[in-house]
């Protein structure tokens, strides 16, 4: 399948770029029609229990964290389960009070750091209601390679954030080649430096919409949860340009990247991060799996499984020993 976008952005170039923000710091290859994202908007519908559990604003982080590690922490068991009976279940309750039903759907969650939106500077004028989240410290530290989402957060070049834009280390591009590539003239995220296997890349950034008022046509939606989608179509960031691995590699290769719920270890906000699967070298191509539903609903039948184990057991590959010498050889890689 091939994208219609080359004659239709032909009409966007007569556009003024939608984003609020400086257009010279919009990375290049930036669709006009686009507004870029430095972190999520939540869609007014968003019923204010919910906004409140994605934003996590619920409850104090250190719930979130005994119930992301060991299950459910010691508020356990559903507002139906034990009813407190004496005073002391009583003040348990109060400061710890058990899940709703609700709440249990989003218990899971791993903790993790949010990956910043590269643009991150007083000079902005964007007016995102959500912009005001707080960053999380720049940390130039190197992620640790086994664990998704990562204990701290990296930058190839470790700008400093006071510096008008950060260098990321993929790049958006028109695919003009190979001729048989699916989305030739359109757009995806191309590495530019070596990415290793359990790299926090990038977040998905666009706006949280319930799902009845997600757009079906939208080709830059991801699930957030049973009642939320992620829609990029029209407001987002890099990770909107992340193609679908099929007919560019094979099953056996599969994606190289995955999406990957966490909950920010600072704000509690739950984000969509992209953890790198497989070492993604200088100029290749990013890619992830849509999954057969998304295909389906396209009218178009995928081959091969949903998600294939394998796809991810590079994460332990780190110990090889060519590729620990590539390593030494990729100065610059992260
Ligand atoms: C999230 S967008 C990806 C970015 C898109 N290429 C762009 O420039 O905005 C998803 C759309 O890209 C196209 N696409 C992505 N991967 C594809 C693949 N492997 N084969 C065919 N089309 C693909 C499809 O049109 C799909 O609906």
């Amino acid at each position: 399948m091939q994208e219609q976008e080359p004659e239709q952005n032909q009409d966007k170039d007569q556009q003024q770029h939608v984003s609020t923000i400086d257009p010279g710091l919009l990375p290049v290859n930036w669709p006009k029609h686009v507004k870029y994202l430095v972190d999520y908007e939540y869609h007014p519908l968003i019923p204010a229990e919910v906004l409140d559990l994605v934003q996590g604003r619920r409850r104090k982080m250190s719930d979130y964290q005994s119930t992301a590690t060991s299950g459910l922490g010691s508020g356990s068991g559903s507002e139906s389960d034990n009813v407190p009976e004496t005073q002391q279940q009583q003040q348990q309750w109060n400061e710890n009070p058990p899940r709703t039903e609700l709440e249990l759907q989003y218990d899971d969650i791993p903790i993790g750091h949010a990956i910043p939106g590269i643009l991150r500077t007083p000079t902005t004028t964007s007016s995102s209601p959500s912009s005001s989240v707080s960053s999380p410290p720049f940390s130039p530290s190197p992620p640790s390679a086994s664990s998704f989402p990562p204990s701290s957060l990296s930058c190839p070049s470790a700008l400093h954030p006071h510096q008008q834009q950060l260098q990321t280390p993929y790049e958006i591009r028109l695919i003009t080649n190979p001729p048989t590539h699916p989305v030739l003239g359109s757009y995806g995220l191309f590495a530019t430096t070596t990415l290793r296997p359990g790299l926090h890349l990038l977040d998905y950034i666009s706006i949280v919409v319930p799902d009845a008022y997600a757009d079906p046509d939208s080709d830059h939606t991801l699930y957030l949860s049973n009642d939320l989608n992620l829609d990029a179509s029209a407001h987002g960031n890099h990770g909107r340009f992340v193609n679908d691995f099929r007919r560019i590699r094979t099953q056996e290769q599969g994606p190289n990247v995955s999406w990957d719920l966490y909950r920010d270890a600072e704000t509690g906000q739950i984000r969509m991060g992209c953890k790198v699967l497989k070492r993604i070298r200088p100029g290749e191509e990013i890619l992830c799996t849509y999954g057969k539903s998304y295909w389906r609903s396209r009218g178009i039948m995928v081959k091969g499984k949903e998600w294939e184990d394998d796809w991810d057991t590079d994460l332990d590959d780190q110990s090889d020993d060519e590729e620990d010498e590539e390593d030494e050889e990729d100065d610059d890689g992260i």
